[in-house]
């Protein structure tokens, strides 16, 4: 990582060089940054919604939840608005994410020379940005250890909660009445998310959702480790610090694993949102997916921020169901999201949430056969679409 981020990256700066570039850092991640975020994000965060997600009856989940973040953050961060700008960047980024826990094997072909080389470009093209927006500074360049960072962490956390509610319909149900409650707001307010306490508890929530297609590793921006299944979605965290105080070398410790201990996770692979309830007596420091202490993720409210507003517009405008419920999930180099999640989606009208309610009642037997579902993939949207055009017509609202 240090070969193809360069030395100066905060991963790599320690003590005071670190506390400093983390209060800078603080200003754009922090708390009150969020007032100025959450409008934006969702914003843009419908519009995604409008562009990608509307048409057909299937859509690649991940892949545009990928694609989605990556639009927030070149929009917050580099004020990018631009579809063929925000493209520029994309590839290279794609490029440098896959290839940064590889060996670094500097030879033309290998994962670790694109990386480098797609480094190279990103930085060029961040110049280009930056000079264009006069009046940007350095902080900019960070943009690489952000979306590093940030990016897949985020943007897996979310596919697998959308996995995780195909997966539990009485999930889906509570979160919606969770969301209605508020979706009459639009765009989403801070205040918004924080009536979002359920949604967080599921995006926390372990998950047995996925097996591995081929191999039964896990690797991270920050390591490796093994597991046989996707337990947790925060698959990313793995924390490793040198600590001369246990041992001269590295002390390495996996959010994972911890989460996937009986004594502090009764029954580990349940999806049991409700064990995150501050009540539920979790022990401290049991479940830190953002690290603690010191050097605690600095994106952890950005990121909690994204998963909110993001699970709030799919909820609101979408039912949706895995297409191959054993899809496995799939090694890529560095990350391990569950990358070619399938989703199913519904087109759900927002503003007439209690014809929909019943459509879904009628519907729901359909829903669970997984075999008939397939059927009506196709149709089944147009079908509740003109349901609820008809209904609405037919009552006169
Ligand atoms: C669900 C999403 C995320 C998870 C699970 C996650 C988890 C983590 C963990 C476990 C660490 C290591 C903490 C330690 O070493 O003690 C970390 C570090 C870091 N994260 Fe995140 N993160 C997420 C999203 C983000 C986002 C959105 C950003 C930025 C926009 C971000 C920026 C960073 C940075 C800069 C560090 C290094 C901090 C340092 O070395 O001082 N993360 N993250």
């Amino acid at each position: 990582m240090k070969m193809i981020m360069g030395d100066k990256s905060l991963f790599f700066m320690e003590g005071q060089r670190a506390k400093s570039f983390r209060h800078i850092l603080m200003a754009f991640l922090g708390p009150e940054a969020m007032r100025r975020y959450v409008a934006r994000a969702s914003s843009i965060a419908q519009a995604h919604i409008e562009k990608f997600w509307l048409d057909g009856s299937e859509v690649r989940a991940y892949l545009l939840v990928k694609k989605a973040l990556f639009s927030v953050v070149f929009n917050l961060f580099l004020s990018i608005q631009n579809e063929e700008e925000e493209k520029e960047l994309l590839v290279p980024f794609e490029e440098f994410l896959h290839g940064l826990v590889e060996l670094p094997i500097n030879f033309p072909g290998t994962k670790f020379r694109r990386a480098k080389l797609a480094t190279r470009k990103i930085f060029g093209k961040l110049d280009k940005f930056i000079s264009k927006r006069k009046g940007r500074g350095w902080r900019e360049k960070n943009i690489l250890m952000m979306v590093m960072a940030g990016h897949d962490t985020t943007a897996s956390t979310l596919a697998v909660s959308m996995k995780c509610i195909a997966e539990n319909p009485w999930c889906y149900d509570r979160l919606r009445q969770e969301h209605l409650a508020i979706a009459a707001a639009k765009p989403l307010r801070v205040e918004d998310l924080q009536k979002m306490n359920y949604t967080w508890k599921v995006a926390s929530g372990p998950s047995s959702a996925g097996k591995h297609a081929d191999s039964d590793h896990a690797n991270d921006h920050r390591g490796l480790h093994s597991s046989k299944r996707l337990a947790s979605k925060f698959l990313h965290s793995i924390i490793s610090r040198t600590s001369l105080m246990i041992i001269d070398g590295q002390f390495m410790w996996s959010v994972f694993r911890s989460n996937r201990r009986s004594a502090f996770f009764p029954d580990p692979d349940k999806f049991d949102p409700e064990r995150f309830d501050g009540s539920s007596g979790l022990i401290p420091y049991t479940y830190v997916p953002f690290g603690g202490g010191p050097r605690i993720c600095p994106g952890n409210e950005f990121a909690k921020m994204l998963l909110r507003v993001f699970l709030h517009h799919l909820l609101t405008q979408f039912q949706w169901a895995l297409l191959d419920p054993n899809e496995h999930s799939i090694r890529t180099s560095g990350q391990r999201p569950p990358r070619q999640t399938v989703q199913k989606s519904n087109i759900i009208p927002r503003e007439v949430p209690w014809i929909l309610e019943t459509i879904n009642y009628i519907t729901r037997s359909w829903n669970h056969s997984i075999t008939l579902y397939h059927h009506f993939y196709n149709v089944l949207p147009r079908i509740k679409h003109v349901a609820c055009i008809f209904l609405v017509e037919a009552s006169g609202s």
